[in-house]
């Protein structure tokens, strides 16, 4: 009913505000949008999951995202990503895996600092009630 549309707004709110901050952070301009195909053919053989911030938006837009959960496994499959398609010991593989640990611990902190338990269990009560 109408208060369950009120906290999957607000989630949507929150989801958004979090994704937009990130993709203002200097250090993730390069999980701001899809890797091209383009420049790198070999990226889509070996990341079976592609994401990045640019997708984490159209999905909270299309409600994909019934609980901050759910987007969690999302954010997180671009850092995931990140330390699997670049696992060498050469700077340039380390400065992107660098990157992607700063990106694991900044949602973290972020979800730990500003989503209030009690309401990400409300998004799981309407989630299991549907
Ligand atoms: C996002 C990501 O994970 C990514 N990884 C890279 N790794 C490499 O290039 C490593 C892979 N191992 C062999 C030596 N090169 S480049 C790159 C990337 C950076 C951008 O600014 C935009 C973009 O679309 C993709």
């Amino acid at each position: 009913e109408e208060q369950e549309e009120d906290v999957l707004r607000e989630l949507r709110l929150f989801l958004r505000n979090v994704t937009e901050r990130l993709s203002l952070d200097r250090r993730f301009k390069a999980f701001t949008k899809p890797v091209d195909t383009e420049e790198v053919p070999d990226y889509m053989m070996a990341i079976k999951k592609p994401m990045d911030f640019s997708t984490l938006l159209t999905n909270i837009d299309e409600h994909k995202y019934a609980t901050a959960g759910e987007f969690m496994s999302d954010a997180d499959l671009i850092w995931q990503n990140a330390l699997e398609y670049s696992p060498n010991s050469d700077a340039m593989d380390r400065h992107i895996r660098h990157r992607a640990c700063a990106l694991k611990d900044t949602v973290r902190a972020i979800i730990r600092d500003e989503l209030d338990e009690e309401f990400e269990r409300a998004c799981e009560e309407i989630k299991e009630s549907r």
